[in-house]
């Protein structure tokens, strides 16, 4: 059975933009995301530009922050730390990855917690990791929320998260923790990676490797969640093979619409907390 992302990210969207149709009745002023890019990766390009349309259908406003590839971390920092402190902005968003020479961590700390809607910085890594739902990593939290939608239980259960990135695997990681799930996290240097995939009740994969989870490696009736974005909109899960799986996200329409989903109710989330709300 599939679990659709499309139809869930559809419910919380509609619950966000109602919120901030509500937020700008009483201010005058829409919730707003800012969005930063470092560089003109194509896809990187089109994922932003997603999520700002996505943003104007919701009622959400957004302004856009492009940068060349040149960039050095003081010039990100400083940009990020101006938007940090703009009164006009609620969450901010720098799009990851930046070109190798940044210091990524360092830019990612440049947003200050009560506008980190993307869940990146060491402040909601360990909310998080608490089990204190401050703003959650946005795709880690849209795999929570299509879990929940579909009654699968958490607690008790082992959850092999494949992958083990800032944004994705290292955080869903933490939120299934939390969520009391005995928690397996595997990465590029995990020997017998296959063997542990087999004892997963939930599999998270979220490496960027097109294919990469096989069919005999899915326990029958385990739950499949497919995070990977491989260019031509494929998965890390070989989903022809997963008939076996009990439930299942597509690629596209799965866990993908329920992250910018997310990053939407969050900014709205954000707006409405903000002291002149
Ligand atoms: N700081 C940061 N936060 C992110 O959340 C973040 C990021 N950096 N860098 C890149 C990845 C990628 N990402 C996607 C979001 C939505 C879809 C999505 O909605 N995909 C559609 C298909 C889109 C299409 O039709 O091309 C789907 O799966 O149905 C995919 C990928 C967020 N990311």
């Amino acid at each position: 059975m599939l679990m659709s992302g499309t139809e869930l990210a559809r419910d919380i969207v509609q619950r966000a933009s109602e919120k901030a149709a509500e937020y700008t009745s009483r201010t005058g002023r829409k919730p707003c995301l800012a969005t930063v890019i470092v560089g003109d990766d194509p896809a990187s390009v089109t994922y932003v530009r997603m999520k700002q349309n996505r943003c104007r259908k919701a009622g959400l406003d957004s302004v856009h922050v492009a940068l060349p590839a040149s960039t050095t971390t003081e010039e990100l920092v400083a940009r990020i730390r101006a938007l940090s402190d703009d009164p006009a902005v609620h969450g901010i968003l720098l799009q990851h990855p930046v070109p190798g020479h940044i210091d990524e961590r360092s830019a990612f700390e440049a947003i200050v917690p009560h506008k980190d809607v993307d869940g990146v910085t060491t402040h909601s890594f360990a909310a998080m990791s608490f089990g204190h739902n401050e703003f959650v990593s946005c795709t880690p939290g849209g795999i929570v929320r299509l879990l929940d939608a579909y009654d699968v239980e958490i607690a008790g259960k082992h959850a092999v998260v494949i992958g083990r990135s800032p944004i994705l695997g290292k955080p869903a990681a933490m939120l299934l923790l939390a969520r009391d799930a005995t928690v397996t996290i595997c990465h590029s240097k995990t020997a017998g990676l296959a063997e542990i995939v087999r004892t997963a009740d939930i599999i998270v994969a979220a490496v960027g490797r097109p294919r990469l989870v096989r069919g005999g490696w899915i326990k029958p009736g385990a739950v499949v969640v497919d995070a990977g974005y491989n260019e031509g909109n494929v998965g890390d899960v070989d989903f022809e093979a997963a008939a076996h799986a009990g439930l299942i996200t597509p690629v596209p329409g799965g866990v993908g619409p329920t992250t910018i989903a997310v990053l939407l109710e969050q900014t709205v989330d954000a707006a409405t907390r903000q002291p002149d709300a």
